[in-house]
């Protein structure tokens, strides 16, 4: 049974090597008409753009929120692509003190589009100064201690946030209130993935056909990330096969890689088989599973719970996470007579 649970990461939308970085910039669609699927995100940003350039003004501070591979840095690139402005990247993670910000936001030229990656993670300290730069473009520079301390202003140029977070739950009110538009990133059907790989393909000049990308594309966990990166296991295939990118050579390079027809990787494989196997289909908390499979809650949170959830092999209660019932027949074990199911409760 634990051979089921096996297998490579391929399909871990977080984990980037340098030359998927690469690989991904060149595959990057530059502009809204491009960008496939999420219509109304798509339609809710365009309008939000044309309005700031009638009225020659920066565009709202926007947020995206979603699981990671979903397009959240894309759409940053071309918001400020279309809007015409540079783009500064940065993330939560790199801003571990307010001083960390005072050097971004003073140094951003007017209009800038500032990104903020994983913006849930950035320092309390830094969150509150960036309440005060979004709302008026200024900020206060604290010099010295104690009772000598005192608070220097300093007016910033006018620049449009762009945040993007995993875990829209763990921002704080006051700095969700400050985004004039929330996205929310949904995870993508399998034909808005066949065009995300139609477009990849011929970027990276792979003959293939549409019942082969469709393959592909329903292996792919709903995320152009993981399409794009199976797309190229399977030109390497093809490529020592010399058979071409057939549907046959899809299946063959895909299991291969252990990526199961659903899209299921090592992680969601050991999750799901820690909550059937050793606890009987659940409930289980959240950090329990963390500890059972060694991964950080985070990502069981962010990662692999809304897959499971979204194609119904596992439940979020109250009382913590059940498999379904189409959870334990993917796996092809027999239901727990006394087990929960997800879809009972
Ligand atoms: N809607 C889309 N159309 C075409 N390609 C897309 C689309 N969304 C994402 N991609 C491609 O998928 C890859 C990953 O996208 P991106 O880096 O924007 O995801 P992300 O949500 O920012 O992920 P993370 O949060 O992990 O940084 C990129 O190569 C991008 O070109």
């Amino acid at each position: 049974m634990s051979d089921a649970f096996d297998g490579e990461a391929l399909v871990n939308p977080e984990v980037e090597s340098e030359a998927e970085v690469a690989f991904e910039g060149a595959l990057r669609p530059k502009s809204l008409a491009e960008f496939v699927g999420q219509r109304k995100v798509r339609g809710q940003l365009q309008l939000l753009l044309d309005a700031a350039a009638i009225q020659n003004r920066t565009p709202d501070h926007i947020l995206l929120a979603g699981p990671p591979g979903l397009g959240k840095t894309t759409l940053a690139m071309i918001v400020a692509h279309e809007s015409e402005r540079p783009l500064r990247l940065t993330s939560g993670p790199a801003i571990q003190h307010a001083g960390d910000l005072a050097a971004v936001l003073s140094s951003l030229v007017p209009g800038e589009v500032l990104f903020i990656d994983e913006i849930h993670r950035m320092a309390r300290s830094a969150e509150e100064m960036l309440y005060l730069a979004m709302e008026d473009f200024r900020i206060d520079i604290m010099v010295g201690k104690g009772a000598g301390a005192t608070s220097i202003p300093l007016d910033l140029a006018p620049f449009t946030l762009v945040g993007a977070t995993t875990r829209s739950g763990l921002l704080p009110n006051p700095l969700r209130d400050r985004f004039g538009f929330t996205a929310h990133l949904e995870f993508y059907e399998t034909g808005e993935l066949v065009r995300v790989l139609q477009r990849a393909a011929q970027l990276l000049g792979v003959p293939i056909g549409d019942e082969a990308l469709g393959e592909i594309a329903s292996r792919s966990r709903g995320t152009p990330r993981i399409a794009n990166r199976l797309l190229r296991r399977v030109r390497d295939y093809a490529l020592v096969d010399g058979g071409g990118a057939t549907l046959e050579a899809v299946r063959a390079a895909l299991d291969l890689y252990d990526v199961d027809e659903l899209g299921l990787d090592r992680l969601d494989r050991a999750v799901m088989g820690i909550i059937l196997e050793r606890f009987d289909g659940g409930p289980v908390g959240l950090n329990t599973l963390a500890v059972s499979v060694g991964e950080e809650a985070e990502t069981i949170e962010a990662v692999v719970e809304p897959f499971l959830v979204r194609i119904g092999l596992l439940s979020r209660t109250p009382r913590g996470r059940v498999a379904t019932k189409a959870g334990w027949a993917h796996f092809g074990m027999p239901r727990n007579a006394n087990a929960l199911f997800g879809d009972d409760l």
